[in-house]
């Protein structure tokens, strides 16, 4: 058998090698030629599979290592007999940490504190529900507007329209759907960006054309108040540039960029995989991936929790790091080119990033004693709310 893989799939050869022959390709440059003799197509969200880019190929199966699947023709590769997979939920967790760093930015950037706003979260499917879960845990008041959900005569959802009225905050976790009635595209066009409350924060870490991305400009040149974080764009990999530098912090479509949730999708399609091809899953991640954790932290177990907790999820992940990379990418490169090769590089070449759950927080007093008292208990409920659910009393004298 035959697997043509994009060469950014971690672990490919660990978990695919027994399969078949691999061969890895930039996920840009898969194409019907690349795939002459292949029987297996893994991608990611980078290489657009339709029927037609397989007609004449023998490829029987499409697993893309991601959630969003928009990069697939779905109906035509199951009218044309092939099967295709993705991976739910992968990297929902690294999604979510991205936002809870946009929103510790946006508090010291404006004064406002995230935890008294109340945010409205759209889009409420593994992304979206675990971002809610988290909020909720924080007591954040938190708005869920999901029109698919609420049409199951589910509970708890507002419509877009109430949610931009009343949201501090709008986060946007919607899959990308061209047309049907629960349509995404533009889904904030000019008149709803317009309508956004004074000082709303917008962060978009979906996909790019959720928001119409020259309206927002058009809408950001005018409103000075608004606070954008932008992950994802418009005719990625070309960022408008005069969009980018109006957003408070931008970022090349990273959000979900944690080793542990591109592991996972790996991991997922290896299993879809081998039940397709109606073999035994014998390998799994935790043989495969890294074990260790990214150390202990000892904060002090006196301080107030939302520090500790702001501490904490600083030391995992600040997307300041990665809204610098990019700025500094997009000053450096000249001309269109150079700034889409730069967008995938920063991409390619993105740095190790690990998940709240595998840091170690150790709360201790200032004499090096394991935390006590109403606080203690505070800062740990709040640091695992947050996800740090090695978050622990810790005593420095051994
Ligand atoms: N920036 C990044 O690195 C990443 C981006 N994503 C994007 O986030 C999207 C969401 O991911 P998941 O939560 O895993 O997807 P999901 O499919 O689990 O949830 C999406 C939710 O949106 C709801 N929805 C659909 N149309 C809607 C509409 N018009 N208005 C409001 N809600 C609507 C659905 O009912 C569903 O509950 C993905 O499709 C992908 O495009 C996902 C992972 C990483
Ligand atoms: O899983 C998704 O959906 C995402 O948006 C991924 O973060 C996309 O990552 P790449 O497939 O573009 O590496």
């Amino acid at each position: 058998m035959h697997i043509v893989a994009d060469e950014n799939i971690p672990l490919v050869d660990a978990f695919f090698s027994d399969l078949g022959r691999i061969t890895r390709l930039p996920g840009r440059r898969i194409d019907g030629h690349a795939l002459q003799d292949a029987d297996v197509l893994l991608v990611r969200s980078v290489t657009p599979v339709a029927a037609a880019t397989l007609a004449g190929t023998p490829v029987r199966f499409v697993g893309t290592c991601t959630i969003g699947t928009d990069h697939l023709d779905l109906a035509g590769l199951a009218a044309a007999g092939i099967k295709t997979a993705s991976a739910p939920g992968c990297n929902a967790r690294g999604v979510v940490e991205y936002v809870l760093s946009c929103l510790l930015v946006l508090s010291e950037r404006t004064g406002r504190d995230w935890r008294k706003l109340t945010v409205g979260v759209v889009g409420v499917g593994e992304v979206g529900g675990r971002l809610v879960a988290t909020l909720e845990a924080l007591d954040v008041h938190v708005l869920r507007c999901d029109p698919p959900r609420a049409e199951q005569a589910e509970q708890g959802f507002v419509s877009l329209d109430e949610l931009i009225d009343q949201a501090d905050v709008i986060s946007l976790h919607v899959p990308l759907e061209v047309t049907g009635r629960h349509a995404t595209r533009h889904l904030l066009d000019t008149a709803r960006l317009d309508r956004l409350r004074p000082g709303a924060w917008l962060i978009n870490s979906s996909r790019g054309p959720v928001v119409d991305n020259l309206a927002l400009r058009q809408v950001l040149e005018a409103r000075g108040d608004l606070q954008v974080v932008l992950d994802v764009w418009e005719h990625e990999p070309d960022v408008d540039i005069d969009l980018a530098v109006r957003c408070v912090l931008a970022t090349p479509h990273i959000a979900g960029y944690s080793l542990d949730g591109k592991l996972r999708g790996t991991e997922q399609i290896y299993r879809e995989l081998c039940s397709f091809l109606g073999r035994s899953a014998d390998k799994t991640l935790a043989e495969l991936s890294p074990s260790q954790g990214v150390g202990t932290l000892l904060l002090d177990s006196a301080t107030p929790p939302e520090w500790v907790v702001a501490k904490a999820l600083r030391y995992v992940y600040d997307v300041r790091d990665d809204d610098a990379r990019f700025r500094s990418m997009l000053v450096a490169a000249t001309g269109v080119t150079q700034r889409k090769e730069g967008f995938d590089r920063l991409r390619k070449e993105y740095p190790l990033r690990r998940e709240c759950q595998w840091l170690a927080v150790g709360l201790a007093d200032a004499d090096g004693q394991p935390g006590t008292g109403t606080r203690t208990g505070q800062c740990e409920r709040m640091l695992k709310a947050a996800g740090f659910s090695g978050a622990r009393r810790h005593d420095l004298r051994g």
